[in-house]
């Protein structure tokens, strides 16, 4: 027989019933409990858990007014509230039954029962059960989705002339449902701002949904933003929602738009064109309704012109433009990111808030960033956990080493202060910015190599 009842406890002070519901449950359950004293049930409760509770209302005899069936209704459900409880009554006792059932009990039976009208109770109140915690995993796997797609926004940090006017395009388009272009170096902060256009838009509520096009292999790209059904290919084991499917109402971020091959750029215009996607082995379309913001650090108009990317789409995503600028154009905003990021891994690894040497913060406003914010970021990241002064000094970035452009190398330069710098900076560069290997091939000694980095900057 199958256990599909599961682990069941019955509470009735008749033992004729306990014995005989124990007889006929045990072929289609797991385990069956059988308690006659009542009292026992907050030790049950306490020391299991049951997919099923079968409980009497009238325990004393010659006492129907169902009061102690209540009273160990509440109990059981104050010791599990997701308790499944079918209760036993007499016939006339409808009246009663229905009450408990107001009171959180999940079915009743009459006695004496039909063996097979018990069972088919049972089970409906045990798959009840199942299905409300299926609910309850759902429900919890949901929010932790849309905790993490819906990632608190964060506030964007920038006073610079720039950024101020991104600020201000962000104002204007984020209640719009223009499609908005992003364009900008690696690590510029495209995704925030992406992201604060969802925040502000009327589509908060909904899911903001991002897609690493560089990320999705040619053969994936339908199933991935369209979806599948089941049996289209072989690998489609269940059906598959898409993307665009689970953006809907909601914002869609196509990150890396540039990385697109032109075949799937046309795939990717038609879906948009028509604001309708159809899965994979499906012959019907849906209609969808997204925002789309797609961001690039790629240069989609010279890829027109090359014809790498296709003009049509191009005029499709780009209703509005954000240019974000290299972090290196915008000396400002270094000092406030830097003041910023200083403060959240001082917090993070529990330090004291330091403090950032003014010399410090001209080797930060003189490098470069080829890897913007997001190496910013992580410059000061590694500087607060490697640090043992109150105070970040030059030689906590020593790790800051400026690539030089090839084209600079060749071209003769006598100048020794700059002929030194480029020597010490390859030293640097080729021990990975192990100090005391850079300082040994130079020749010199660490705290030496150090005040040279000092005196260029560096
Ligand atoms: N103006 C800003 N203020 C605060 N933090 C920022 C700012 N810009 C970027 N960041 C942070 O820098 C990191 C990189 O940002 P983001 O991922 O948005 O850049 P991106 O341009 O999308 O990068 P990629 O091109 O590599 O995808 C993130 O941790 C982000 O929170």
């Amino acid at each position: 027989m199958d256990n599909e009842l599961g682990k069941i406890l019955i509470i009735d002070d008749d033992e004729d019933v306990l014995i005989a519901a124990k007889l006929l449950l045990k072929k289609h359950a797991k385990e069956v409990i059988i308690e006659k004293n009542p009292k026992k049930i907050p030790f049950l409760m306490n020391n299991g858990t049951y997919d099923v509770i079968l409980l009497d209302m009238n325990f004393s005899k010659d006492i129907t007014s169902g009061k102690e069936g209540y009273y160990w209704l509440e109990q059981i459900l104050d010791a599990d509230p997701s308790a499944v409880v079918v209760l036993i009554t007499a016939f006339g006792d409808v009246e009663m039954a229905v009450k408990a059932l107001k009171e959180g009990a999940t079915d009743f039976v009459l006695k004496p029962w039909q063996n097979e009208k018990l069972i088919a109770t049972l089970s409906t109140a045990v798959k009840l059960k199942r299905s409300y915690a299926e609910v309850d995993k759902l429900k919890s796997a949901k929010k932790q989705l849309e905790d993490e797609i819906s990632k608190p926004f964060k506030d964007i940090i920038g006073n610079s002339p720039a950024m101020k006017n991104v600020f201000s395009i962000i104002d204007k388009v984020a209640g719009t449902d223009a499609n908005v272009l992003i364009l900008g170096e690696n690590g510029t902060g495209k995704e925030l701002v992406a992201r604060a256009l969802h925040q502000r838009s009327l589509r908060k509520d909904n899911v903001f949904v991002g897609v690493d096009m560089g990320a999705i292999t040619e053969t994936l790209f339908e199933s991935e933003l369209f979806g599948h059904k089941k049996g289209a290919f072989t690998d489609a084991k269940e059906d598959r929602v898409g993307r665009f499917e689970v953006a809907n109402g909601g914002s869609l971020f196509l990150d890396e738009i540039g990385n697109l091959s032109l075949p799937l750029q046309s795939k990717l215009l038609t879906a948009i064109q028509r604001r309708e996607v159809t899965k994979i082995g499906s012959n019907k379309s849906m209609p969808i309704d997204i925002r789309l913001i797609c961001a690039t650090n790629m240069p989609l108009y010279d890829m027109v012109h090359e014809n790498t990317f296709r003009q049509d789409l191009l005029y499709r995503i780009n209703t509005v433009e954000v240019h974000l600028p290299p972090l290196r154009e915008r000396q400002d905003d270094i000092i406030l990111l830097t003041e910023h990021f200083v403060k959240v891994y001082c917090d993070k690894y529990r330090k004291d808030r330091k403090k950032v040497a003014s010399s410090t913060m001209k080797k930060l406003q003189k490098y470069s960033w080829p890897g913007n914010i997001r190496e910013l970021q992580h410059a000061i990241e590694r500087a607060i956990i490697m640090s043992e002064g109150n105070t970040l000094m030059p030689d906590d970035f020593f790790f800051l080493v400026q690539k030089q452009d090839s084209g600079n190398e060749t071209a003769e330069n006598f100048n020794l202060d700059e002929v030194e710098k480029n020597v010490i900076l390859k030293a640097v560069n080729k021990h990975s910015g192990n100090i005391s290997k850079a300082a040994k091939e130079l020749g010199l000694t660490r705290a030496s190599l150090y005040r040279r980095l000092e005196k260029h900057g560096l």
